[in-house]
C-alpha cells in the first residue's frame, strides 16, 4: 500500500494522472452510455453497440494507460515497443468486447457480473501487455501480491460497474456506474504500477522497433481525441435514441393504461416485464409487488389469500411451456364473477404477452340474444326454433320401445276475444293458456308456442298411445276452465291434433305436419277436442285445398245461385215469406249444397263475398214478388267481422229497391257469442234501418235464452231437430211448447224449421207456432219456380 501511495505521489506527473483521469472517466462515460444502447437493442445493431463499446472502451483504457505512464517519471527514459503496445490495445478491445457481450446477453445478474469481471480482465491485461511494451535501461520486476490485487481491483469495480449499470437506465444509475469503471481502471493501474520495482542496468538496450514517449503522447492524445469524439457521437446517439425512446414510452403508457383490455408482459421464465392498470385492476392485483416477479409467485400469494384454486405450478409450466414453443392459447377463466378472457401470444426470443378482456357483459348479452332467438318473449317458453331442436334431440334420445307424442294445440276462437276485448287480455290469457300448460305436462314433457294462439307439447317416453290420450284429455280440461283476467270471465276451448312416433313419423317435420293434420280434423269435428293422426288425413287435407281452389275459381265464375224455400203461416197457410238459401253449380259435380262449401268459404273468408251475392240477389228477386212476401237471408259470423256488412245491406237494398222492412236476416248464436259491443252496434243499426233480425236455429247453442235478452229479435227459428222428433220425444214437444210461449209473451214470431208432415204442422199448430218451414211445403228451389210455389200449398218434388 505504501509502495503504491508512494509511487503515487513521488513518481507521477499530477497534472498528466488528471489529464489521464479525464480522458478516462469521458471514456467510461461513454462506454456505459453505450453499454445501454446495446442492452435496450435486439438483434444485429445488438453486436454493433457491443464492438462499438468495446472499441471505445479499450481505446479508453489504452489511452488512460499511456497519459498515466507519461506522467510517471521513470517510464520518460525508455521508449514503447511498437507490436507489444498495438497488441496491448487489441487486447483492451477484444477482451472487453467477450465482457460486454456476456452482460448484455443476460438479464440475470451473475452473468452481468461475470461480464463487468471480464472486463476489468481486460483492463490488466491491456495495462501488463502496455507494461512489458516498455522498453528502458532498467530491469522491470514485479511485486505479486500488489499485482493479485490490481487485478482483483479491476475486477470487482468493473463488475460492479456493469451491475449497476443494468440496474436501470437513468442518469443516477449512469452517472454510478461511470464513476466505478473509472475507478475500476484507475484503481487497477495506478495499484499496479506500485507493484513495479526498478533496477538500473545499462545493459538493456532500446530495440529499433520501439517509439520514443514523445511520440507516444501524440498517439495517446489521438486516441484520447478519438474516444472524446466517439463518447460525443454515441452521447448524442443515446441522447436522440433515449429522446425517441422516451416519446415512444409515452405513446406506449398512454396507449398501454388507455386499453380496454389487461395487457402483461412475461419473459421466457415466466416473469413479469411490464403490465398496464387495466390489468392489475382486472385481477385485482393492484396491491401486490407485479414487476420482475414470477407468475408463479403471484399464484402461490393468491393461492394463499383463497383467491386461486387450483395447481399454480402445473398452470404456470403450462403457460411457459405454450410459449417455449410458439403456441398461442386463449382461455376463458372466471375471476371474482366475472368472465375473462385470456390471450397468451408468444413472443419472439421467448416470453409471452397475455390480453385480458372482461367478456362477462358480452357473454351475458349472447346468452340473452339466444335465449329471445328460442324462447317466445310473451310466455318464455321454447319457440318453434327451440322446438323443433328439443324435438330432434327428443327422438334422437328415444330408445327403440319408446313412443314420442307430438300434441299440437290451438285454442279456439281466440281471435273473438282480441277482437272483442283487446290485445293486452288476450296476451294475459296466452300467457295463462302457457302457465297452464307447463303445470299439466309432465316433468320430461316440453311446451312451447309456436306462433298466435298455437301451442305444441312433445311427450317423451311413454309407451302407450293412452298417455297421449290421457294427456290430451287433461290439456282440453284445463285449457277449458274458466279464467279471470281484469275482471273478465273468459272460457276458451282447445282443440288438439295428436301425432305419434315412430307409425305416425320419424322425424320433427313429418311428426309436426301430421299433428296439424290431425288438429285440423279436431276442428272440424266441432274443436274443444282432440284427435290423433289417421293415414288419409293428408288425403282430405289436400282434397280440402283442391275444394278452395275450385271455390276461388267458382267465386271468378259466377257459378252460385240462390234457391228459396217458402215460409208459411200456420194458422193461414198463406206463403209469408221465402228463405234465401245458397247453391253451387258446379260443372262436374252438379249442384253442391251448403253444408260442403260454407264452412271452407267461412275460414277463408270468401263467405263476404258470396253473402254478398246472396244478398243481391235476394232483394232483387223479392222486388218481383207481391209485396206481403219477404225474402230472409242468412248471415254467418264471419260476415259481422267485416266493416262492410251495413253498406253491403244498404246497397243491396238500394240497388233493388226493396223496402227494407221486407227485408229478415237470419243469425245464428255463434254471431252472438263474439258478443262484442260493436256485433250488438250493427243489429241495432240493422234494425234502425227497417230490416228484421231473426234468430236461427234456436235450441241448439248453450244458453239460447239468454240470448233472446241480449238483443230484441223479431224472429226465433225453432231448430229441425226438434220438430224432426217432435212425435217421438217428449222433451222436444216441451221445448217447442216453452219457445212458442215465449214467442207469444214476448210477441216474437216463432218459425219451425224442417216441418216435413202433416202431424207435425198440426202439432205445431196447436202449441201457437206462428210460422213453419220445411220439405212439406216445398224443398229449396230457383227464384223461378217461386211463382209456382206461391200458387201450390204442397210441392214436395225435390230441387
Ligand atoms: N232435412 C230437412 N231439411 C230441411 C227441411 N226444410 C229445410 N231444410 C234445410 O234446412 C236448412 C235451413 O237452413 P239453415 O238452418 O239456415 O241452414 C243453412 C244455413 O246455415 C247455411 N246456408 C245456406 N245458404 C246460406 C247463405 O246464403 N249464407 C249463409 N251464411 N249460410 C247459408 O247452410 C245451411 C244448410 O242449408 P241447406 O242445405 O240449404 O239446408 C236448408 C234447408 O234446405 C226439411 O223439411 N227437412
Amino acid at each position: 500500500m505504501y509502495q503504491v501511495l508512494y509511487c503515487l505521489t513521488d513518481e507521477h506527473d499530477w497534472r498528466l494522472v488528471a489529464l489521464g483521469g479525464a480522458v478516462c472517466l469521458l471514456a467510461s462515460a461513454a462506454a456505459i452510455s453505450l453499454f445501454h444502447r446495446a442492452r435496450a437493442t435486439q438483434g444485429p445493431g445488438r453486436l454493433a453497440w457491443i464492438s462499438l463499446d468495446a472499441a471505445v472502451s479499450g481505446c479508453g483504457v489504452w489511452a488512460t494507460h499511456f497519459i498515466a505512464m507519461l506522467a510517471y517519471g521513470p517510464g520518460g527514459a525508455g521508449a514503447y515497443n511498437i507490436p507489444i503496445t498495438i497488441l496491448s490495445l487489441i487486447l483492451a478491445i477484444s477482451i472487453t468486447f467477450v465482457g460486454l457481450s456476456v452482460a448484455v446477453s443476460s438479464a440475470r445478474p451473475v452473468w452481468i457480473v461475470v461480464g463487468g469481471a471480464i472486463v476489468g480482465g481486460g483492463v490488466a491485461a491491456m495495462h501488463y501487455t502496455g507494461m512489458a511494451a516498455l522498453e528502458m535501461p532498467a530491469r522491470v520486476d514485479w511485486v505479486g501480491s500488489t499485482v493479485t490485487v490490481s487485478v482483483l481491483l479491476g475486477a470487482v469495480f468493473a463488475a460492479f460497474a456493469l451491475f449497476v449499470a443494468a440496474r436501470r437506465d437513468d442518469l443516477s444509475h449512469a452517472l454510478g456506474a461511470t464513476v466505478l469503471l473509472t475507478l475500476a481502471i484507475v484503481a487497477h493501474h495506478f495499484t499496479a504500477m506500485g507493484a513495479v520495482l526498478l533496477t538500473p542496468d545499462p545493459t538493456l538496450a532500446i530495440s529499433g522497433l520501439s517509439i520514443p514517449p514523445a511520440s507516444m503522447s501524440f498517439l495517446t492524445a489521438s486516441a484520447a481525441v478519438a474516444i472524446i469524439a466517439i463518447a460525443l457521437v454515441a452521447a448524442l446517439l443515446d441522447r436522440r435514441a433515449k429522446g425517441e425512446l422516451g416519446r415512444q414510452q409515452l405513446v406506449l403508457d398512454s396507449a398501454l393504461e388507455n386499453m380496454s383490455q389487461g395487457l402483461c408482459m412475461f419473459d421466457a421464465e415466466g416473469k413479469i416485464i411490464l403490465f398496464n392498470e387495466r390489468y392489475a385492476s382486472m385481477l385485482r392485483r393492484t396491491d401486490i409487488a407485479l414487476t420482475g416477479r414470477l407468475l408463479v409467485d403471484v399464484f402461490r400469494e393468491e393461492q394463499a389469500k383463497g383467491q386461486w384454486l387450483g395447481d399454480a405450478d402445473e398452470f404456470f409450466a403450462r403457460l411457459v411451456s405454450d410459449a417455449r414453443e410458439g403456441r398461442t392459447t386463449t382461455d376463458v377463466v372466471n375471476r371474482f364473477g366475472r368472465s375473462i378472457r385470456v390471450v397468451n401470444q408468444p413472443m419472439q426470443g421467448g416470453g409471452w404477452v397475455a390480453t385480458f378482456e372482461d367478456i362477462t357483459e358480452w357473454l351475458e348479452a349472447q346468452a340473452k340474444i339466444s335465449h329471445m332467438a328460442r324462447h317466445d318473449a310473451l310466455t318464455g317458453l321454447p319457440n318453434r326454433v327451440l322446438f323443433h331442436e328439443q324435438l330432434e334431440q327428443g327422438l334422437h334420445r328415444a330408445k327403440s320401445d319408446d313412443q314420442l307424442a307430438v300434441l299440437c294445440l290451438d285454442l279456439d276462437h281466440f281471435k273473438d276475444i282480441n277482437d272483442s276485448l283487446g290485445h293486452p287480455i288476450g296476451d294475459a290469457l296466452l300467457k295463462e293458456v302457457g302457465r297452464r300448460l307447463k303445470a299439466a305436462v309432465g316433468d320430461g314433457d316440453t311446451v312451447a308456442r309456436l306462433g298466435g294462439d298455437e301451442f305444441a307439447v312433445v311427450q317423451i317416453g311413454r309407451s302407450e298411445e293412452a298417455a297421449a290420450r290421457s294427456l290430451a284429455g287433461r290439456l282440453v280440461e284445463v285449457i277449458s276452465a274458466p279464467y279471470e283476467i281484469d275482471d273478465h270471465q273468459i272460457v276458451i276451448g282447445v282443440s288438439i291434433g295428436i301425432s305419434l312416433s315412430p307409425q305416425d313419423g320419424s322425424n320433427p317435420d313429418e311428426l309436426l305436419k301430421n299433428a296439424d293434420l290431425a288438429l285440423y280434423r279436431a276442428k272440424a269435428d266441432g274443436r274443444g277436442t282432440y284427435r290423433f293422426f289417421e293415414t288419409g288425413m293428408d288425403a282430405r287435407a289436400q282434397a280440402r285445398r283442391l275444394l278452395e281452389m275450385d271455390l276461388r275459381a267458382a267465386v271468378q265464375r259466377d257459378e252460385f245461385q240462390a234457391y228459396y224455400q217458402p215460409i208459411r203461416d200456420v194458422a193461414s197457410g198463406r206463403v209469408v215469406a221465402f228463405e234465401a238459401l245458397l247453391r253451387w253449380n258446379h260443372p262436374q259435380r252438379g249442384l253442391i249444397a251448403p253444408i260442403s262449401f260454407i264452412p271452407l268459404a267461412e275460414e277463408t273468408g270468401l263467405i263476404v263475398q258470396l253473402g254478398e251475392f246472396v244478398l243481391r240477389s235476394a232483394c232483387t228477386d223479392a222486388t218481383s214478388w207481391p209485396d206481403d212476401i219477404d225474402v230472409a237471408v242468412n248471415l254467418s259470423p264471419v260476415q259481422f267481422k267485416s266493416p262492410n256488412l251495413i253498406a253491403s245491406v244498404t246497397s243491396a237494398l238500394a240497388a233493388s229497391g226493396l223496402s227494407a222492412n221486407r227485408l229478415e236476416l237470419e243469425i245464428t248464436e255463434s254471431v252472438l257469442l263474439q258478443n262484442s259491443e260493436a256485433t250488438l252496434t250493427t243489429l241495432h243499426e240493422l234494425r234502425a234501418m227497417g230490416v228484421r233480425i231473426s234468430l236461427d236455429d234456436f235450441g241448439t247453442g248453450y244458453s239460447s235464452l239468454s240470448y233472446l235478452r241480449s238483443f230484441p229479435f223479431d224472429k226465433i227459428k225453432i231448430d229441425r231437430s226438434f220438430v224432426s222428433e217432435l212425435a217421438t220425444r217428449e222433451d222436444s214437444m216441451a221445448i217447442i211448447r216453452a219457445v212458442t210461449g215465449l214467442g207469444r209473451s214476448l210477441g216474437i214470431v216463432t218459425t219451425a224449421e224442417g216441418v216435413e208432415n202433416d202431424a207435425q204442422l198440426e202439432l205445431l199448430r196447436r202449441e201457437g207456432c206462428t210460422q213453419a218451414q220445411g220439405y212439406l211445403f216445398s224443398k229449396p228451389r230457383p227464384a223461378s219456380d217461386v211463382a209456382m210455389m206461391l200458387e201450390r200449398p204442397r210441392l214436395r218434388a225435390s230441387a
